[in-house]
């Protein structure tokens, strides 16, 4: 009975189903990846990329089937999800629906990237150009992956040569740390072992990490070199929302962090520069034969003219002899200096500071420079003036000089040419102690053209125009030699002077060197260091234990104390003029 009433429903139905689309037809808009109006000079449609982005965030609510693209193709897992070929979501705006779908692109058509179908009713036709597409633009384009290429290797401004680029060292550091904490990252690379017991750990060419940073989630990429690019980079990608805090806030975040970082991890180095050569007429006469392939050799060379060593010089301002209020002075300066990089920036003055060390030798100006470099955890340049030719020749090693360091110019009395006299006694004496490992310090040539104006200019000028902190430190055993101009106050800001052993001094070292706080025989020492002289580096000499394996045992301190004591009274209280010339 029903069969007939069922029938006639049906009927009905998918009768009204096909008169739809007459009384309330659809319109289909199809968005292509390529525009233009000729094939060979189409090029990308900003639109059709908006919009995808836009589906990828709307339509991943709801779908179950993806495609998963944003990085380049085998470069890792990517960010975006995209919908499949051939498959339809559908959107909701103000009530109304929408549907899309990825339809593939026609064989034999010149474009072969799939296209995008829209397809809505006509009547919404006003609301979905005017207000639904433009809606959906801005959506897509705030998603849009914004990538950055953090180089292994820049052009400098100056030469354009190549150089390491430190901020890319520095994102490595940074990613060393998102490494060990990201749960997801199995395969690590664990290089560069900085520390005897540490690694750093980095992405594997072509590996993703995520980082998150405001609840933004964040994505790295360690991208391999080409043959004709550079040697890699690691690239950051982000949806372009949140340019403004990636740009503003983490890379500069990422950066501080990983100097951070590269500072706990990284060993100190000590710089001495190279000594430069003399060449004779055969030399030139083969520059101007094979001028080309020459001067790229020479070129490359011209770039190192440091050479360096792990500085592990044990010395620190605890095993440094000196009046305990005096050393905490310089401490206090030394610390108020490094921390206050954005006071200087306020008051317009460049980020270095200098210090003039002087006394008579043995009384620890080296000591204190590597008790310095210690504290502060920078490297030390040690310009030795005499092998510098020339004025432009010491620029180029300032300029090459990297922040965190202390540059150091040992008997600058002695190592200037307006101080010639000098010259030949004191050299070979100089460079000895704190860079005694490094190969390149012998010297026979003493013919250094820097002038001290030269020298005046580049420590003003070319330290001022660098970024980045760094303290100048010079030494001499005759401050009175020195130019006013060298030593005055914004150049020299800090003298110290390096005296003789005094009583307070000569506690430290014999608690350093002998491991006593006190002894009977302190008081005839005290006694003889009031009148004799005798310089730290004298008092060390006689302390040291003479039986180095018992260091605390009362006949090594008797007889170690009985040696200095020998020692003073030898040297007698006629020792007070010496030295001081
Ligand atoms: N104030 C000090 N505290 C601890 N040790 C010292 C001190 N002064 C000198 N010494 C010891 O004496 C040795 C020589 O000292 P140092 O080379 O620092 O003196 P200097 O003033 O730089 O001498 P020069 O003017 O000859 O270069 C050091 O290796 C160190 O062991």
């Amino acid at each position: 009975k029903n069969l007939p009433r069922m029938y006639f429903n049906l009927h009905l139905r998918r009768n009204a189903r096909r008169l739809v689309p007459f009384l309330d037809p659809f319109v289909t808009i199809d968005i292509v990846s390529k525009s233009g109006w000729r094939s060979d000079q189409s090029f990308d449609s900003r639109a059709y990329w908006e919009l995808k982005a836009y589906l990828t965030k709307e339509c991943s609510r709801d779908s179950l089937e993806f495609c998963a693209e944003g990085a380049a193709a085998g470069e890792g897992r990517g960010l975006l999800l995209s919908l499949r070929e051939g498959q339809e979501v559908t959107d909701q705006f103000q009530g109304v629906t929408v549907w899309w779908l990825l339809v593939p692109s026609p064989r034999g058509s010149s474009n072969e990237d799939p296209f995008l179908r829209l397809m809505f009713p006509q009547r919404h036709q006003r609301l979905i150009l005017d207000e639904y597409l433009p809606h959906a633009g801005r959506i897509g384009r705030d998603n849009m992956l914004v990538t950055i290429d953090i180089v292994k290797e820049s052009r400098t401004t100056r030469t354009e040569e190549l150089k390491s680029n430190d901020a890319f060292k520095e994102v490595k550091a940074y990613l060393s740390a998102v490494c060990s904490r990201a749960p997801g990252v199995l395969d690590l690379r664990a290089d560069g072992a900085v520390r005897d017991d540490s690694f750093l750990l980095s992405l594997r060419k072509g590996q993703e990490v995520s980082d998150l940073f405001r609840d933004v989630t964040l994505w790295w990429l360690s991208v391999p070199g080409s043959l004709s690019s550079s040697k890699g980079s690691l690239r950051l990608m982000f949806p372009q929302c949140h340019r403004g805090l990636v740009l503003d806030e983490y890379l500069p975040h990422v950066r501080r962090e990983g100097r951070k970082i590269m500072l706990g991890t990284r060993r100190q180095r000590l710089y001495t520069n190279k000594r430069e050569r003399s060449f004779g007429p055969i030399y030139y006469l083969l520059i101007s034969h094979f001028h080309v392939c020459m001067s790229r050799v020479l070129h490359a060379r011209s770039d190192e003219v440091w050479n360096h060593v792990e500085f592990e010089h044990p010395a620190t301002f605890d095993t440094l002899a000196m009046h305990p209020a005096k050393k905490r002075r310089i401490m206090e300066d030394l610390d108020t200096f490094c921390r206050n990089k954005d006071y200087y920036r306020r008051i317009g003055k460049p980020w270095k500071r200098g210090y003039l060390l002087y006394g008579p030798p043995g009384t620890g100006k080296s000591t204190m420079i590597a008790a310095m470099a210690n504290h502060l955890k920078y490297d030390i340049y040690d310009i030795e003036l005499t092998s510098v030719k020339s004025n432009s020749a010491l620029r180029k090693l300032l300029v090459e000089t990297t922040p965190k360091s202390i540059i150091v110019m040992e008997d600058i009395d002695c190592s200037l040419d307006d101080f010639t006299s000098q010259r030949g006694n004191r050299q070979g004496r100089r460079v000895k102690k704190i860079k005694s490992s490094c190969s390149d310090s012998d010297s026979d040539d003493y013919s250094s053209k820097v002038t001290l104006s030269g020298l005046l200019n580049f420590v003003d000028d070319v330290l001022s125009a660098q970024s980045g902190e760094r303290i100048v430190v010079l030494t001499t055993n005759f401050p009175g030699k020195l130019d006013p101009a060298l030593i005055r106050c914004g150049r020299m800001d800090m003298h110290v002077e390096m005296s003789y052993c005094s009583f307070e001094a000569f506690k430290m070292l014999a608690r350093n060197y002998l491991d006593v706080e006190a002894h009977p025989l302190f008081a005839r020492v005290e006694e003889l260091l009031q009148v004799v002289h005798i310089t730290p580096a004298d008092v060390a000499e006689g302390l040291l234990p003479s039986q180095p394996n018992v260091p605390g045992s009362d006949l090594g301190v008797e007889a170690c104390l009985g040696r200095l004591i020998e020692e003073l009274n030898k040297k007698g209280p006629r020792a007070e003029t010496q030295g001081q010339s």
